[in-house]
């Protein structure tokens, strides 16, 4: 491990003054035409286009994400930018017909005010811009807390903001590690901030939800998953292999959506263990700058005990390593072989909880009535996966997976324009689409009484 640069251990107090900020600066960007919110956005996004690779770099830095991936990540990030810069102008309210003689009903959509964000490590720019492209859409300023593993991509961002000419004032980050919790609560407890949104764990969802109850903030939560993926004997095997190849190993297994059961039905078991191995046999572990590398290491040591963790307590419930199951300490002491288990049974820990890493436990199923009730045998309710070709089934199974997102034949969901958001202990609220803006406004409605009918 190198250390690559330092940012400050922030205090309450400093965050106190970024509240004080993006409160004052609140005041004129609240009342800045949509369409010039829409050109900052804009010039944002072109910016972070012209300056990708440098992004990219910082990515991978501070991240250990394959420059690919990385790159990726970076064209992710940029487009919830220019979608917001969209959809900023857009921002209509309703007319609405009244059940009360001589009133006309109008509606409007108003900025919320100062918002608090808070994001995760796994992707350092794309979950930042989900929450600020929409908050600056609507009007909104933010205080975001920087994720403590990964600050600065956040910050690089936040150079690029000043540059695209977004007030001084508007977008203000704040760095920490140790004082997260203090910062947390700050943020929760502060009168000023109206609306808090975070992305992350279960456990720190909850927590903040309880320190917000005292100002009873808008909140939205994007938590923790344990993805279900169902593989039906009627799937294309072919297509089954790839989509639960992409989705089980995409960040080496480190996001929210990622597959993290994968059920198999009876009749298609052992070819899809067999192909899906084959593949997972054929990624380059490594150095995130290293030519060729597929997979990049896990995020820290933390991490890479919980996936040690899960594969030692399914193997001693019997079941059996197909491929991986080691560190690899000559790489470095984050890295993990991509591993892959079959005869995992309920009783086993990652049947539970996310692994949030590089290993594929396979279940076997019989049938469909079966699959459905261990797939929703889960306090989370993030994504699912399932692969058929049955348009019947494709239906049913879709209206009941429990979630806020389902994979059909893919194991690829994530898109700018489509909600992302969970169910269950997954958290509420959504992000990126025509959706992701309500986050970040209050509806006013306006009556006007005593209309007369002229004709
Ligand atoms: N649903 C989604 O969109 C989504 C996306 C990415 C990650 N996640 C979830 O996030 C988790 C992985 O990330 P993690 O382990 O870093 O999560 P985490 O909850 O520990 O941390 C997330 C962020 O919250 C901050 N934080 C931690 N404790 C805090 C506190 N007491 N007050 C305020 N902020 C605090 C961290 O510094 C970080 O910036 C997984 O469960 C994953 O599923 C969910
Ligand atoms: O890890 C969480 C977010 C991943 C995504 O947006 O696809």
């Amino acid at each position: 491990m190198k250390l690559i640069g330092t940012v400050p251990e922030m205090e309450t107090v400093d965050v106190n003054e970024a509240i004080d900020h993006a409160a004052a600066a609140f005041k004129d960007f609240r009342k800045t035409l949509p369409r010039e919110r829409a050109r900052m956005l804009r010039k944002w996004y072109d910016l972070m286009l012209e300056n990708k690779e440098d992004l990219a770099t910082l990515i991978t830095w501070e991240n250990g994400k394959p420059t690919a991936d990385a790159l990726g990540e970076v064209n992710y990030a940029a487009a919830f930018l220019e979608w917001f810069s969209e959809e900023a102008p857009r921002l209509y309210g309703d007319t609405i017909p009244t059940a009360v003689a001589g009133n006309r009903v109008v509606t409007i959509k108003q900025p919320v005010g100062v918002c608090a964000l808070i994001t995760p490590w796994n992707f350092p720019a794309a979950m930042v811009t989900r929450k600020l492209g929409p908050a600056l859409a609507a009007g909104c300023t933010v205080v975001a807390k920087t994720p403590s593993e990964t600050p600065f991509t956040a910050l690089a961002l936040g150079e690029l903001a000043q540059r695209a000419g977004i007030p001084p004032g508007v977008v203000n980050f704040v760095t920490a590690l140790d004082h997260t919790p203090a910062i947390g609560q700050l943020l929760c407890e502060h009168p000023t901030i109206k609306k808090l949104s975070f992305t992350g764990s279960t456990n720190v969802g909850k927590l903040l939800m309880k320190q917000s109850s005292s100002t009873l903030k808008k909140l939205s939560f994007e938590l923790g998953g344990n993805a279900p993926l169902i593989v039906f004997d009627d799937a294309d095997l072919e297509t089954a292999v790839t989509g639960a190849i992409a989705s089980k190993f995409r960040s080496s297994g480190q996001t929210c959506v990622c597959a993290n059961r994968l059920y198999v039905q009876s009749g298609i078991y052992d070819k899809f263990a067999e192909k899906f191995a084959e593949k997972v046999k054929g990624f380059k572990v490594g150095s995130g700058y290293e030519k060729d590398i597929t997979h990049g290491p896990l995020i820290h040591g933390r991490a890479i005990s919980k996936v040690e963790q899960h594969i030692k307590d399914a193997t001693s419930k019997g079941a059996q390593v197909l491929v991986g199951g080691q560190r690899l300490p000559d790489i470095g002491e984050n890295f993990h072989q991509p591993t892959v288990i079959t005869g995992v049974t309920s009783d086993m820990a990652i049947a539970g909880e996310e692994t949030f890493g590089p290993v594929a436990g396979l279940f076997k199923f019989d049938t469909e009535e079966e699959v459905i009730k261990a797939a929703n045998n889960a306090d989370v309710g993030l994504a699912g996966y399932f692969f058929t070709k049955d348009v019947q089934r494709a239906w049913r199974v879709a209206e009941a997976l429990e979630v806020g997102m389902v994979g059909i034949n893919t194991g690829i969901i994530s898109d700018v324009a489509s909600p992302f958001g969970g169910v269950k202990l997954s958290g509420f609220g959504r992000e990126g689409s025509k959706y992701g803006i309500d986050e970040y406004v209050a509806i006013k409605t306006m009556t006007f009484g005593g209309v007369q009918h002229v004709l």
